[in-house]
């Protein structure tokens, strides 16, 4: 068995995006939840090790990206891939270089890139400078991010204050002339002492340039954009039977712990197109209410009449209060558990097609239904796809899932995803 690309991933949603990129490019890939105690079973072209690092101390994420690293490079990784958030998303601390030059030091390599550019989802980086659509990444939202602020968009200063190693630029005018030029760059800035490379792209043209310049490094960090361009390195091509999954059934539901403009917008959606939805609110978790019994009694008679939505999703202003009242980690921490508990109540009240949105909800939730590794399937909207899995919860039975990044779908994502499904 050989596999190809081992990718360590710092969020679960993160994962899922990254391994839809890849299946999309026509490798076979599995997700797995953390580190498996197992060698590899299946014949795969690709790993996803799906991490909750993103937000944890630098510390226990370098620990845990190390140990992700050592399991890939048991398998025979031939190339490893650490992937973060498309915007970037770090803590003031920061896990993105730290985690970063760990890789690079076990691998014993000198020279990487990084960049979150993901043009499908209108990310995209020009000048060293990240955009989230029309606007710089800290007039995008993701400046009032519970939990990874985001207020500086120079990728170049957000890594450089993260690592010893000199942060350098290959900038779009490199990138327009193809991979020869691309290479050529990365001499004169190795030469020059430079460790990390933010690359600027702007398009899958880009991306697809960039791709066969990263030949052979053995280590690249980006979010999932970058992957677009790496199964062609190994010769392998677009194939859609990559992303077929077993026929679907059962309930339906959506829990929402993400506060993202996105998400939000896509909770009023789901209202407006007279589904049930339950707001739970994190002051009457801290009160000591059993928020989660209550949202399942509330849950369990409408189930049988379609898919039901059970959030926290709040404005900024609402999630700031909470946070000044409970603490930022305590809030988030309480909320990700009291969601997870839901979940796992929906699953076990026969849900076997669920939509879980937000990063650190979806790590939540996932190790709350018992979940080891996830096939991946086709994708609903760019970067979220759904996804099967044998869950604990479920009687060990098969689920479908999806994890939803907090940015990522249409308004009507929480409907949509059903009628994709049918
Ligand atoms: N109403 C709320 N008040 C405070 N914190 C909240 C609220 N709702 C969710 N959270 C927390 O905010 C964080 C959202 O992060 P995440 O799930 O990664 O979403 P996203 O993908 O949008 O970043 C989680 O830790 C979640 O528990
Ligand atoms: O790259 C992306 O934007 C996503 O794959 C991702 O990592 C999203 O994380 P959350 O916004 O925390 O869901």
């Amino acid at each position: 068995m050989t596999l190809l690309l081992g990718c360590i991933a710092d969020d679960f949603t993160g994962a899922t995006d990254l391994a839809n990129n890849l299946v999309r490019a026509g490798m076979r890939v599995v997700q797995t939840i953390g580190v498996p105690a197992q060698p590899l079973a299946a014949e795969v072209d690709a790993v996803v090790v799906a991490l909750k690092s993103r937000t944890i101390a630098p510390a226990d994420a370098v620990a845990q990206s190390l140990e992700a690293l050592a399991w890939l490079r048991a398998q025979g990784a031939r190339q490893i891939y650490f992937k973060y958030c498309s915007t970037f998303d770090s803590t003031p601390a920061g896990n993105i270089g730290p985690v970063t030059e760990a890789l690079m030091d076990a691998l014993g390599c000198d020279f990487t890139i990084a960049t979150p550019a993901f043009p499908d989802n209108k990310r995209t980086v020009f000048k060293g400078y990240l955009f989230a659509g029309d606007v710089l990444l800290n007039e995008s939202g993701m400046e009032k991010h519970p939990l990874t602020p985001m207020t500086d968009p120079n990728l170049v200063r957000v890594l450089q204050a993260q690592t010893k190693r000199r942060v350098g630029l290959i900038d779009h005018r490199v990138v327009a002339r193809g991979a020869a030029a691309i290479l050529e760059c990365i001499a004169a800035l190795r030469a020059e002492g430079v460790g990390i490379a933010i690359v600027d792209a702007v398009s899958n043209e880009d991306l697809l340039r960039l791709g066969p310049a990263l030949a052979g490094m053995p280590l690249v960090t980006a979010g999932s954009g970058v992957a677009i361009g790496l199964p062609a390195n190994f010769g392998i091509a677009p194939s859609a039977s990559a992303a077929a999954l077993p026929a679907s059934g059962g309930l339906g539901a959506v829990v929402s712990g993400s506060c993202s403009l996105a998400t939000n917008r896509q909770v009023q959606a789901f209202i407006a197109a007279g589904r049930p939805a339950l707001a739970i609110d994190p002051l009457r978790i801290a009160g000591g209410v059993d928020v989660a019994a209550e949202a399942l009694a509330w849950a369990e008679p409408l189930l049988k009449d379609g898919p039901v939505l059970v959030y926290s999703t709040a404005g900024s202003d609402a999630v700031k209060s909470v946070q000044g009242q409970l603490g930022v980690e305590e809030a988030g921490a309480m909320v990700e558990r009291t969601i997870a508990a839901i979940a796992r109540g929906l699953v076990e009240r026969g849900v076997r097609r669920l939509v879980v949105a937000g990063g650190e909800t979806s790590g939540a939730c996932v190790q709350a239904l018992g979940i080891a590794q996830m096939q991946i399937g086709a994708q609903i909207d760019p970067g979220v796809p759904w996804c099967h899995a044998q869950a604990e919860a479920a009687g060990g039975a098969g689920l479908h899932i999806t994890l939803k990044s907090g940015n990522f779908g249409g308004d009507d994502f929480f409907t949509k995803a059903f009628t994709f499904l049918e």
